[in-house]
């Protein structure tokens, strides 16, 4: 199975190229300022400006206000939106560019009700549920409330590392994983081992021992 990888949590041009040359097919930038891997707009869309054209920059955003999310749109027309918070499907969908919409899992999340409430979302990402941490929890969540038949993209995340994204991908079948705090060496600084381990491990290019 071809499984996409994004790596999420970048805060610098290295890490990003690391990543890409390491085979990540998307990168993903943290615009909530109550996060460690919060990087400034400015600073995001400098690293863009020198990512390959095949490489998806993804810009994620918690409740954010309009202004700042259109503020950082404004400065590369490359950004797909990932709304991380509460926005309703309404406000994701207000903006000039393509977004997914992050559900963070509990038993009582109805999956196929979210999917057809964010109607217009490209996909959807699946994080693990933690009171009061919007993502980024280093948790991973239940894989048996994904159910099989969903008709949008899922992206799988929440607590994945180097020792079981091998064992997700066959589990969930998703079209793409995203890792942050497990491929890091400390918050905010990714680990460049972690990062190209979990990427052969997670596309099935690597034996796990
Ligand atoms: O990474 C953060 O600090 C963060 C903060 C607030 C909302 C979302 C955040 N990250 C979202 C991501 O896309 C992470 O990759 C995802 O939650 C998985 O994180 P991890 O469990 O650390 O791999």
């Amino acid at each position: 199975m071809n499984c996409r990888v994004k790596i999420c949590g970048i805060t610098s041009l290295e890490d990003a190229l690391h990543a890409v040359n390491a085979g990540a097919d998307a990168l993903g930038f943290v615009f909530y300022d109550k996060s460690p891997r919060y990087i400034s707009p400015e600073a995001a869309n400098a690293i863009i400006a020198l990512l390959p054209p095949f490489v998806v920059p993804i810009a994620l955003f918690v409740n954010a206000d309009e202004s700042l999310v259109n503020a950082l749109i404004s400065g590369s027309k490359r950004w797909i939106i990932q709304f991380h918070g509460d926005e309703s499907p309404e406000s994701c969908a207000k903006y000039a560019v393509p977004f997914y919409k992050a559900i963070r899992m509990k038993p009582e999340v109805d999956l196929q009700v979210e999917v057809e409430r964010y109607s217009e979302a490209l996909a959807i990402l699946l994080d693990a549920y933690k009171l009061g941490v919007p993502g980024g929890t280093g948790e991973t969540f239940d894989w048996h409330l994904i159910p099989e038949n969903l008709a949008k993209p899922v992206i799988l995340a929440g607590g994945l590392t180097v020792d079981n994204v091998a064992e997700a991908v066959q589990a969930v079948r998703p079209y793409a994983v995203d890792v942050s705090g497990g491929v890091e060496k400390e918050k905010g600084l990714k680990d460049p081992d972690k990062v190209a381990l979990f990427i052969k491990r997670a596309k099935g290019l690597l034996p796990v021992l």
